[in-house]
């Protein structure tokens, strides 16, 4: 059975979209599924997978890894899944968009939006280890878990073949890891290995999660913007006065189609 897709991505952390506005397409969207399309040899290749299913007036955004496990939210995807509301769906800005980790709100920012991606929780400290290397890290939850690490240099995290190893205790479901280090005020660059899908060029609530550690440590004033280098581009985040995490970047559609993966 055919049916439509399309193919975007948010400082290249790459989706496919699947609309399934009365969920009569996918259903619950079988991971093996997933799997076939996110293959990026004899698939369509992504990162993850966001099926777009109404819910009440309003859409719900369905995020799955590439792996093909469900993650309660994705940043780059969430404005991804709004650029795709509001070309092809009609919808306009600001909109609300449902997720496993409640509703986010989407506003235009220039060409790029801007995600309020709401409370961090911030947890204590934890480990992680990559090849031998262990490194002291913050426990962040931006709906998902995350694990930030700073390091001397991105290389020193290695080709991130596999995930860190971390604590099985605090991060049951697995986490994702994000190593970091400084590029100047309110600045820094990140490496993610991203729990479900592996390395990728950029992760939004990892970004969020680094911002906010980072602002911690620098004691930063609500309000202070930081710039997030990932190696698919930038990100920008704002932790508020008021405890939310704003996060503006790009969300370009690339292709649509049709198939029967
Ligand atoms: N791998 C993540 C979900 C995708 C997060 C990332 N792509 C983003 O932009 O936030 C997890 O399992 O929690």
């Amino acid at each position: 059975m055919s049916y439509p897709f399309l193919k975007g991505h948010g400082t290249e952390n790459d989706f496919v979209v699947l609309p399934d506005p009365d969920g009569s397409v996918h259903g619950d969207l079988p991971a093996e599924r997933v799997r076939a399309l996110c293959d990026r040899r004899a698939g369509l290749g992504a990162d993850g997978v966001l099926r777009a299913v109404r819910r009440g007036d309003g859409w719900f955004m369905d995020y799955r890894n590439s792996d093909g496990s469900v993650s309660e939210m994705c940043g780059n995807g969430i404005r991804v899944f709004a650029r795709y509301l509001h070309e092809r769906e009609g919808e306009d800005f600001p909109m609300q968009v449902q997720t496993r980790d409640g509703v986010k709100t989407l506003e235009r920012a220039g060409d790029e939006l801007t995600a309020d991606m709401g409370r961090p929780e911030v947890f204590g400290d934890t480990k992680v280890t990559v090849l031998g290397t262990t490194w002291a890290a913050r426990h962040v939850s931006m709906g998902n878990p995350h694990a930030v690490a700073f390091v001397d240099d991105l290389a020193d995290a290695g080709p991130l073949l596999q995930a860190p190893e971390h604590d099985e205790a605090i991060f049951p479901d697995g986490v994702n890891v994000e190593f970091v280090v400084r590029r100047g005020e309110h600045h820094v660059a990140m490496r993610v290995h991203e729990r479900g899908a592996g390395e990728t060029r950029s992760c939004g609530t990892g970004a969020c999660a680094v911002a906010v550690v980072a602002a911690l440590a620098d004691d930063a004033p609500r309000g202070t913007a930081y710039r997030v280098d990932v190696p698919g581009g930038t990100l920008s985040v704002v932790w508020t006065e008021d405890d939310r995490v704003l996060m503006t970047g790009p969300a370009v559609l690339v292709a649509e189609g049709v198939t029967d993966l």
